[in-house]
């Protein structure tokens, strides 16, 4: 039986051939109020379509926000299944953000509802919260490998109350965050060209030149446009690793919708101000 190509390998080609730029598809209440929808089933899959049609072909990643979709029930996931398999046969990879976390045990079922090839909601990638302990992830990491697919693993959120958690210092002198990296480190050992086990480090942090960020795999980064962070903040926030930097951005590319020319237009201004960004960096 031939394996399937890791997710980590498969994204490396895409950031190459692509650019690294990962557009969230977050549909808002607001947002479907601006684009002249309504709060309703049928505006949350107008909204979807658009955004894959504008955006599949010629972006490396899409991630689709579940809780937008999970706030209209079980039609509402109908949509976000027909969002994700659209994407991904449109060439983008698609990474669910769902932040799942919980005890082994369940956290098994989690990883078969999202990285499972034949379920409904795979992803080529997962958003998963290690606050029950990073061990509590191992069955994803384990179905992960199996379907060549990967996990980002939050480890230094981009929102301000994720400190207290993250910067805590443990009785090891690490902090909570830098002992993911570590962790998520030792999982993408010897994995060329890159890892499929990424870290969730956010772009308004600021400095983290006292975190490794060389974990050998994606670092995917929200917080640029609606939080506040710019492309030009990436290479002082990251250093080396920049090269392994997919930016998120969301709001701030959807709210040009919905007319797709715009929403291209957007999204590739986002994408020139990060390669002059990681290029000059
Ligand atoms: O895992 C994430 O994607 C994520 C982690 C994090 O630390 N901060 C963060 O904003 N996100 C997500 O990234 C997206 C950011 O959206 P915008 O602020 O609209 O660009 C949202 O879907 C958030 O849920």
């Amino acid at each position: 039986m031939t394996l399937p190509e890791p997710f980590g390998a498969r994204l490396r080609r895409a950031m190459d051939e692509r650019g690294p730029l990962c557009v969230g598809i977050d549909p808002h209440a607001s947002l479907l109020a601006e684009w002249g929808l309504d709060d309703d089933i049928a505006g949350l899959e107008r909204f979807s379509r658009t955004v894959v049609e504008a955006l599949a072909d010629r972006v490396a990643v899409l991630k689709p926000q579940s809780a937008f979709f999970e706030r209209f029930g079980s039609r509402g996931l109908a949509v976000l299944e027909k969002s994700v398999q659209e994407a991904r046969a449109a060439g983008a990879l698609v990474v669910t953000d769902a932040k799942r976390g919980d005890i082994g045990s369940t956290m098994a079922a989690y990883a078969e509802a999202f990285l499972r090839p034949d379920a409904p909601l795979f992803s080529d990638a997962l958003t998963v919260s290690p606050y029950l302990g990073y061990g509590s992830l191992s069955p994803a990491v384990a179905l992960a490998r199996e379907s060549g697919a990967g996990l980002f693993v939050l480890a230094l959120t981009s929102n301000p109350e994720g400190g207290e958690v993250q910067h805590a210092v443990r009785a090891d002198g690490r902090t909570v965050g830098a002992t993911m990296l570590a962790h998520l480190a030792a999982e993408n050992a010897g994995e060329e060209p890159l890892g499929s086990f990424g870290a969730v480090v956010g772009a308004t942090l600021g400095d983290l030149s006292s975190y490794d960020l060389d974990m050998g795999g994606p670092l995917l980064a929200p917080g640029i446009g609606a939080q506040g962070a710019t492309p030009a903040d990436l290479p002082r926030v990251f250093g080396a690793a920049v090269r392994n930097v997919v930016p998120n951005v969301s709001r701030g590319v959807l709210r040009h919708g919905p007319d797709a020319q715009a929403l291209r237009g957007a999204a590739e201004r986002f994408a020139t101000q990060i390669r002059e960004a990681v290029t000059a960096g």
